[in-house]
């Protein structure tokens, strides 16, 4: 097997229970209360700065110029696809200046994105690559799963349309080449390489647990007492 389905293959459980969570399905079914997409497309706005900040880390240790090349564009184009969050879809939710001023990210985001960092801070540019993964490919198998459902809501119907694109997909293809590139090049990385991607799944189902719940700061999980 290629390192891609390796890796793919331990992470199932994530891609399974992503499938079909409350949020997921209530998103493409149309079910899913409005205030919960608004909840998550703030925190998805904070999570997408950071994340195009961390491929311009991954870019300055780059090595090799298609690295450079690959790290530069890809955070170009996700900080661009985050001002255009900025223009349509905050605008169409009427989140306001003093609304977006008091976003802090909630738990499960800050986890994920402390993740990220570390893995581009502290490990190398193989691993990184690894935990950065997950993102577009669990978002593309979404995508390609739930293309045909049309919900009501447009915001809804625009946020399958991104994901389940050709172009999407051919990126993915590219990226998935680039995991294979790492792990030949990098034997010594593999372990890391698998843990940060494995990690970084379970983030992304966490993610969706944090928007279907409204997490926050205050409230705790109440636990009976025995
Ligand atoms: C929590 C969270 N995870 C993944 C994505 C999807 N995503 C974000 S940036 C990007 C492009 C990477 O090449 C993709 C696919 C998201 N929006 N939010």
């Amino acid at each position: 097997m290629r390192f891609d389905e390796v890796v793919r293959e331990e992470a199932d459980g994530y891609w399974e229970s992503s499938m079909v969570h409350p949020f997921v399905k209530g998103l493409v079914q149309g079910t899913l209360p409005m205030e919960n997409f608004k909840f998550y497309m703030m925190q998805d706005a904070i999570y997408l700065k950071h994340y195009s900040k961390i491929l311009a880390i991954a870019a300055s240790k780059s090595e090799t110029n298609q690295e450079m090349a690959y790290y530069l564009e890809s955070a170009r184009s996700i900080n661009e696809a985050e001002l255009e969050l900025h223009r349509t879809v905050f605008k169409e939710l009427h989140i306001g200046e003093q609304e977006q001023a008091e976003l802090i990210p909630a738990p499960a985001n800050n986890n994920y994105i402390n993740h990220m960092y570390n893995a581009v801070l502290n490990e190398s540019l193989p691993v990184a690559f690894a935990a950065l993964l997950p993102c577009p490919w669990l978002y593309q198998s979404i995508g390609e799963e739930y293309k045909d459902e049309k919900p009501t809501q447009k915001l809804y119907r625009d946020w399958i349309e991104l994901y389940s694109s050709k172009e999407f997909k051919d990126q993915l293809g590219i990226q998935k080449q680039m995991l294979n590139k790492y792990a030949k090049e990098h034997p010594a990385d593999h372990q890391k390489m698998k843990a940060f991607f494995q990690m970084s799944a379970y983030y992304e189902c966490k993610f969706w647990d944090m928007a279907w719940s409204l997490e926050n700061w205050k409230e705790l999980t109440p636990y009976e007492l025995a």
